[in-house]
Parts: C-alpha cells; sequence; structure tokens
C-alpha cells in the first residue's frame, strides 16, 4: 500500500530515536501521512544489536515508542506532548541491522489527559517483524522538561531524498 506523504515531522539533537547529533541514537525521520498515520525510516547499525545481526528489542520498542507518541502531533496544530505510561511489544521477526526499515504508527483513543495508539515495524520485504500498543499522559512541555527549541535544534531536517509517498 503506497502512503501519500503530506509533511514531515521535526527532529532534535540528541534524542536517541530522532537526536541528529546523537551518534549512538537511530537518527530516525518522521512523515506524516495522508490517513493520519506517521511512519519512521530508520537504519539501524551495529551498535544497536542484541544477538549479532539482530536488531535489539528495546532498540525496537524505543521507535516504536515515539512513532506513537510522535502520532498525535499530526492531529493538531499546536503540539500536544505526552509521556509514555504504558508499552506493549509483541517481537514477531528477527530485524536485520543495516537496513533501512518502516515504523507506522497512528493514535486510536484519546480523552483529555491520554491517548493511546499502535504502531508496527516491517521489513524490507513487507513482513511485520514487531507490533505495539501505547498508552500516553498528555503533559505541557513545560512539565516535561525545560526545553529550549533552539537549543535543542527542534527542526524540520530536510533531506534531500525526503519521499512524497512511502510504500509498505
Ligand atoms: C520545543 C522543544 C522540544 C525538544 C524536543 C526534544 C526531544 C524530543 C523527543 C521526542 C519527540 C516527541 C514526542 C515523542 C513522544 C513519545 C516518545 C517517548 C516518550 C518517553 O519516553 S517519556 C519517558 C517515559 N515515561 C515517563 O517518564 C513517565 C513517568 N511518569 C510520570 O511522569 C507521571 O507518572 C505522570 C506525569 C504520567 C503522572 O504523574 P502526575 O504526578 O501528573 O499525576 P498522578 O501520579 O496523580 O497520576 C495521574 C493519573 O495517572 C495515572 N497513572 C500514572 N501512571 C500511570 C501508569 N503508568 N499507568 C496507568 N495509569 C497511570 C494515576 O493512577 C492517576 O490516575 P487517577 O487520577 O485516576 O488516580
Amino acid at each position: 500500500m503506497k502512503h501519500k506523504i503530506v509533511g514531515k515531522q521535526k527532529n532534535s539533537k540528541l534524542c536517541f530515536v530522532c537526536g541528529m547529533k546523537n551518534d549512538l541514537g537511530l537518527k530516525a525521520h518522521f512523515y506524516a501521512t495522508e490517513g493520519q498515520e506517521l511512519i519512521a525510516l530508520f537504519k539501524p547499525c551495529e551498535e544497536h544489536q542484541s544477538y549479532p545481526g539482530r536488531l535489539h528489542g528495546g532498540v525496537a520498542s524505543a521507535v516504536l515508542d515515539e512513532t506513537i507518541g510522535r502520532a498525535i502531533l499530526n492531529k493538531y496544530d499546536t503540539e500536544v506532548w505526552g509521556v509514555t505510561i504504558e508499552l506493549n511489544v509483541k517481537f514477531k521477526k528477527p530485524i536485520p541491522l543495516n537496513e533501512e526499515l518502516k515504523v507506522v504508527g497512528r493514535i486510536t483513543k484519546e480523552n483529555n489527559r491520554i491517548f493511546e495508539g499502535t504502531g508496527e515495524i516491517y521489513l524490507q520485504n513487507g513482513e511485520t517483524a514487531a507490533t505495539a500498543y501505547g498508552k500516553y499522559f498528555k503533559v505541557p512541555l513545560e512539565r516535561i522538561a525545560d526545553f529550549d527549541p533552539e537549543e535543542n535544534e527542534w527542526k524540520i531536517i530536510e533531506k534531500e531524498d525526503d519521499p512524497d509517498e512511502i510504500e509498505i
């Protein structure tokens, strides 16, 4: 299925998943789809392994967590932020290193203080390697941390190969 991309989300400086200056991190890029889903693209490397050649389950969980947690940002013009209060992950296939992976997340339920969502990691052959359910508590940004957007380099990073559509 082809997903039309309608926008790109911001990256940060040091977040493990989206920090562009975190040399040990995943440097994932996040694309909003026409269908109000969010797709993360990332390529894990040797430092992200558990058993040799296999992505660590905790790292897979981290990217699923952030993709679901960021999907809420697609829904509103003003930024709504959440902290994870529950994450359930099912690991269905070994996830290889050194190849681009696609992660899809979406919001499935929301009230004034909690939102919930689901997500999946897809292998290059289209197989679903992991699935997740996450629950998040809405917290104003100033209660999460003392964020300075400039210091945290919270901005859209445009790449030459940013896709117009993503096939999964
Ligand atoms: C502009 C600059 C931006 C720079 C950005 C830089 C980096 C960007 C990075 C990411 C990009 C954006 C988005 C990513 C989104 C997600 C990705 C990952 C997010 C995380 O990686 S985030 C770390 C892990 N996460 C935590 O660090 C949470 C720790 N936690 C707490 O901070 C507190 O727990 C809190 C605040 C949740 C509540 O605390 P509180 O003091 O406000 O309220 P209280 O304790 O009274 O709880 C109120 C009611 O929630 C119920 N409740 C509490 N915990 C529950 C649980 N686990 N399950 C079920 N119910 C729960 C209570 O039972 C009570 O329910 P009731 O009212 O019915 O009694």
